[in-house]
């Protein structure tokens, strides 16, 4: 057994064996309730698992491998201090709107796209950017799971 996940992350173990609230509170929707409390409360604590992109995380190198391949590969590791500092800024402001972090797949993005995606949901109302993060989240799970399963992920 490895040293458990620092505070912040989920593991890929949590999207494969997730807590039911990960479907029936989290992702899944029964028409009528999606908004009630508790679900909600749910869905946003999914949300809060998952690490800034460019954050803090990646800086200390503390990312689960998963993640740092995803923003790797989206060029999060080789921003400019710059780059760095203004996402830094829009994540803060994102996540004092939204009362969770700015959530993308990394994988489908690229730096330039990130930024601009983070400035355009800012101005998202919050019942919409709630619906638009779990859909990201969805994105990240199933990709990592073709990955996993050596599968197209558009067949999964
Ligand atoms: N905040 C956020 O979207 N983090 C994640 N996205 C992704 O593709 N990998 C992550 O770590």
């Amino acid at each position: 057994m490895g040293a458990p996940a620092p505070p912040g992350h989920y593991r890929l173990g949590t999207l494969l064996h997730p807590p039911a609230a990960f479907f029936g509170a989290g992702l899944g929707g029964v028409p009528g309730s999606a908004y009630a409390p508790s679900r909600v409360r749910g869905q946003e604590g999914i949300l809060r698992c998952h690490p800034d992109l460019a954050g803090r995380e990646l800086q200390q190198g503390t990312l689960t491998a998963e993640s740092r391949r995803e923003q790797s590969g989206a060029g999060l590791t080789s921003l400019s201090a710059d780059e760095r500092l203004r996402l830094a800024e829009l994540n803060a402001q994102y996540r004092a709107r939204f009362g969770f972090p700015f959530i993308l797949a990394a994988r489908l993005s690229d730096r330039a796209a990130v930024q601009r995606e983070l400035a355009r949901r800012l101005l998202c109302l919050p019942a919409q950017e709630l619906r638009t993060a779990l859909g990201e989240v969805k994105k990240i799970g199933g990709l990592r799971l073709a990955d996993l399963l050596c599968a197209d992920p558009a067949k999964l």
